[in-house]
């Protein structure tokens, strides 16, 4: 077999394009597995298994993989609901409560995914921890004028936090929004509930990425006895 992860998050990503039906408002997330469900619903459209769907990007690389593979797009200025959004994730845990930003997207993923009637998040294996926060940093949104502050801020909330540097670029990276991303590591996130509001309540700070309460479906890409499968919780 390829790469298995690469074809666990295609198996993933086949699965949740096959929950988009005709005439679907659809929130297209961010990340390397959210791209191949880009691509399957696209050739979903492409086959005419399905019609008249409009997809919600949550990033400039979904609105660029969407063109790419023909699905039609929207604004939030233009419609009142969406029906299903595809997204993937960097931690989910048993109550599907999720760490999300590892492609520095999480702000516009949270305004999207949060309005979902139906919010489907499709993962690999190894994406399943059983607390939050065991191998994946908190990615917070900053806006860049608050910088220090909002470090200083973090501290002292137990984190440890990092401005995070781009790749193949010199300097920060940089949201689809202007702002910086700043990742903490939490030792222990006892109540992701409580810290989710806690960042988001140090002025300066636009969104972190802490989900909670908001995923309907979990769709996880497996490996059993050398067969790719897909679980569903
Ligand atoms: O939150 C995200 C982007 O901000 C991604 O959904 C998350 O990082 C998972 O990405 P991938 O599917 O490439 O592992």
């Amino acid at each position: 077999m390829s790469d298995p992860v690469k074809v666990m998050k295609q198996e993933v990503g086949k699965a949740a394009a096959q929950r988009v039906e005709s005439g679907m408002i659809v929130g297209l997330g961010t990340g390397s597995t959210t791209a191949y469900a880009i691509e399957f619903i696209g050739d979903r459209l492409k086959k005419g298994e399905i019609s008249n769907i409009v997809g919600v990007p949550t990033s400039f690389q979904a609105e660029v993989l969407a063109k790419q593979y023909g699905i039609p797009l929207t604004t939030l200025d233009a419609i009142d609901h969406i029906d299903v959004a595809i997204d993937g994730a960097d931690e989910v845990d048993p109550q599907k409560n999720l760490i999300k930003g590892g492609g520095a997207a999480h702000t516009r993923e949270k305004v999207v995914d949060y309005l979902a009637k139906t919010f489907i998040v499709v993962v690999d294996e190894g994406k399943l921890v059983d607390k939050l926060g065991s191998t994946f940093k908190v990615p917070v949104e900053v806006i860049p004028m608050a910088i220090s502050p909002v470090m200083r801020a973090l501290e002292a909330l137990g984190g440890q936090p990092e401005l995070r540097m781009g790749i193949k670029k010199a300097g920060p990276v940089v949201t689809d929004q202007g702002n910086l991303v700043v990742d903490v590591k939490f030792n222990d996130i006892p109540n992701p509930v409580e810290l989710e509001q806690k960042i988001n309540n140090i002025p300066g700070v636009l969104e972190n990425g802490v989900f909670v309460n908001c995923v309907n479906t979990v769709l996880v890409g497996e490996i059993k006895d050398g067969q790719p499968s897909v679980r569903e919780f």
